[in-house]
């Protein structure tokens, strides 16, 4: 696991240079994309690279972490919606080539297996991108989700349903009860996991995502047994790393040819 500590802006540059990399090597590439408020930069910097530099996504495939059950097509806060709207819509990126768990779907079991079979079909997922709830979840992972899970429909926490309660009115009650989510199981099998956290409410989180012990009280800490993952945080969420010094002095001597 490599921590990078810096300011916002910078780390959405560097998240966005590693998945430019990644779709000039090989143009049908898979790419992991969340929601919520922690990717948006990087999702602007990949805009501006396609208006400016022609960094094309027209070959890639895009699958989405998580959906809520219930929210109408044209709901604003619809996970496939606000992925459109942040990015799809300003690439050229044909939009059947992204896709979500369907939380409108007759059958919920059902939509959960084949998105699992899509991802596989695929080839599965080359770079994915992550937030982190303030109780640790990844996607839609509340504490105590089994380590090796599935897609499948969960209940959100109290806490999270408060959390994201912003994009609702304020009104927690508005926010769904229950989503559709990529298990751990599930996220850990894509081949790059990039995560960003910026914000003081992210600090406990941070800190045992990156040194705490595994378990599913903090699911993000599955991630420790991943052989490829990058935590980009800003001092806000860094203040409680106990080895933050050593986090900046390892990537300070970094080669610049290494990359994430
Ligand atoms: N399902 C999403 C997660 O994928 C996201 O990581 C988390 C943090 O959101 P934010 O980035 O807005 O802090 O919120 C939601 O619950």
């Amino acid at each position: 696991m490599e921590v990078v500590i810096g300011v916002a802006d910078d780390l959405a540059v560097l998240a966005a240079e590693t998945i430019e990399a990644q779709l000039r090597r090989r143009p049908e590439s898979v790419l992991g994309l969340a929601t919520g408020s922690s990717p948006l930069k990087v999702y602007e910097e990949l805009i501006r690279r396609h208006r400016e530099t022609g960094l094309s996504f027209s070959r890639a495939r895009g699958f989405l972490l998580d959906e809520y059950v219930g929210l109408p097509a044209e709901h604003p806060q619809r996970y496939r919606r606000v992925i459109a709207e942040k990015l799809v819509d300003h690439l050229d990126w044909p939009a059947d080539q992204v896709v979500g768990p369907d939380g409108l779907a007759e059958s919920l079991p059902r939509a959960c297996t084949e998105y699992e079979e899509a991802i596989a079909e695929a080839g599965g997922v080359d770079i994915q991108l992550l937030g982190i709830g303030s109780d640790g979840h990844i996607a839609f992972n509340e504490p105590m989700s089994s380590l090796t899970s599935r897609t499948r429909v969960k209940s959100l926490t109290r806490q999270t349903r408060q959390d994201n309660a912003r994009f609702f009115g304020g009104n927690p009650a508005l926010v769904p009860g229950h989503c559709l989510t990529q298990g751990l199981g599930t996220i850990t099998e894509a081949r790059h996991l990039i995560l960003l956290a910026t914000g003081s409410e992210k600090t406990e989180a941070v800190h045992q995502l990156v040194e705490g012990p595994v378990s599913a009280r903090w699911p993000a800490t599955i991630m420790q047994h991943h052989p490829h993952v990058t935590v980009l945080v800003d001092e806000g969420a860094a203040s409680h790393l106990e080895f933050a010094d050593y986090y900046r002095q390892t990537y300070a001597s970094k080669p610049a040819w290494q990359g994430l």
